[in-house]
């Protein structure tokens, strides 16, 4: 990456507890201050950004996780915000938790570590009662058995090939599955054709997929309804995939023996055989400096480059600097915009070095690097001219 210099110091903010080996990426050249109501850009975890105004000068978000659902990702790309997260960053922190809660749901040891609690004050007694009272939680183990994987990507990958060495059969699902994704996956990892033929054969669910409107609810009355009796289901990805009146009845019949969730609430609290997390499946040391890190390093990289990597809303756009200045222009995807962008550079009697343009649904970007010096009045005049373009939706000079 070339390093450019920087006109005027940026700000970032955090919007939650970001590791510090991420925020040390931006401490030499960037202002951090998490009170700024205007920054450059911000780094976030799972706070709700539905409910907040960013402010004007927001040029990036940076989700230091997977799951974008806490963003208001439409709205901001209409505004040309790029936001970022910082995929399979804390994948194997997931990957971990769930194998757990997989094995530890199987032997009952959630019930039976709160059982033995209760036999706290029985001193000599409780030798005795636990060897009466250990029939209550006969488990049943993994080896043989069956696990449903829905969504192999990141995540689930991982879960799907460390369960086949735990002697497990797996079967997947996933209609999008990229091609990186399906080349780690293991060859013995069965494809469902159906989610609903996944739901039929496996002892045990886990899924991995985001909340979209094509997945919330997933789990609910109709597809209980095709699942074997007594399933496990295993939901670190949001709470919101899961139809809670139905799995409160599925529950109570047996129809699904335990629900293991990242995501609790009141309803999921009082649920029988549900046993829950406080959103616990990314709070690795590990997990929460990689994310860090990386979401830092995408910021920075942007800011001071306007290359995109791992953007959610724009396309992966990557440029190496070769001229003096360089013009950033997010557009829509419509005929002879960067002819008109680099007429407008014309104009100004510069010089074009290099350039890229992307798109990405109803969206564009394109850099151009300029070969002159731009002084310093040109720049806001040549912003200015960009801006006045049809289909521009915000530009920047670096
Ligand atoms: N509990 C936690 O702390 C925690 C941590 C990380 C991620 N998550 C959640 O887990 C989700 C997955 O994370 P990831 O890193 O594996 O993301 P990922 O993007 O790598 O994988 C998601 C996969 O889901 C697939 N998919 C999308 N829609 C699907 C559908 N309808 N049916 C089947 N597959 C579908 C995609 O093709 C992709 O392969 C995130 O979106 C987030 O909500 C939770
Ligand atoms: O989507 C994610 O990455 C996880 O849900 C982790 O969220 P967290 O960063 O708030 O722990």
């Amino acid at each position: 990456m070339t390093m450019m210099v920087l006109e005027k110091v940026k700000t970032i903010k955090t919007l939650n507890n970001i590791a510090e080996t991420g925020l040390d990426v931006l401490r030499e050249n960037y202002l951090l201050d998490d009170e700024n109501e205007n920054p450059d850009a911000i780094i976030v975890r799972s706070f709700n950004m539905h409910a907040i105004e960013p402010g004007n000068n927001l040029k990036a978000i940076a989700r230091a996780g997977a799951g974008v659902n806490n963003i208001p990702v439409e709205q901001y790309t209409e505004q040309g915000i790029v936001v970022f997260n910082t995929p399979g960053a804390n994948a194997n922190a997931v990957k971990e938790l769930v194998l757990t809660s997989l094995m530890a749901s199987s032997r009952n040891l959630f019930a039976g570590v709160a059982w033995t609690r209760e036999l706290e004050g029985q001193d000599q007694q409780i030798s005795k009662l636990v060897e009466t009272g250990k029939k209550q939680f006969v488990g049943k183990e993994i080896r043989g058995k069956t696990l449903g994987v829905i969504g192999l990507g990141a995540i689930g990958a991982l879960v799907a090939n460390d369960a086949l060495g735990l002697g497990m059969d797996v079967i997947g699902f996933d209609p999008f599955i990229s091609v990186d994704t399906a080349w780690n996956l293991s060859r013995n990892v069965q494809r469902a054709g159906t989610i609903e033929q996944l739901f039929a054969n496996a002892d045990y669910i886990t899924v991995h997929v985001p909340l979209t409107d094509d997945t919330v609810g997933m789990f609910n009355e109709k597809t209980f309804g095709i699942m074997k009796p007594d399933v496990h289901i295993l939901n670190f990805s949001r709470g919101g995939l899961v139809d809670e009146k139905a799995m409160k009845i599925a529950l109570e019949s047996g129809q699904v023996g335990k629900y293991i969730t990242d995501f609790p609430n009141e309803n999921v609290l009082k649920m029988k055989n549900a046993v829950s997390f406080p959103h616990l499946g990314a709070s690795t040391i590990e997990s929460e400096e990689n994310c860090a890190k990386m979401a830092a390093r995408q910021v920075k990289e942007f800011l001071e480059t306007g290359n995109i990597q791992n953007s959610v809303n724009f396309p992966n756009t990557n440029l190496p600097y070769i001229g003096r200045r360089r013009v950033t222009a997010f557009h829509q995807n419509i005929p002879n915009m960067v002819g008109q962008i680099t007429s407008v550079i014309s104009s100004f009697n510069l010089n074009i070095a290099d350039m890229v343009n992307r798109s990405r649904g109803e969206y564009a970007y394109t850099m151009v690097d300029i070969e002159n010096d731009v002084n310093d009045e040109t720049i806001p005049m040549l912003e200015e001219k960009i801006n006045q373009i049809q289909g521009i939706v915000t530009n920047r000079m670096i």
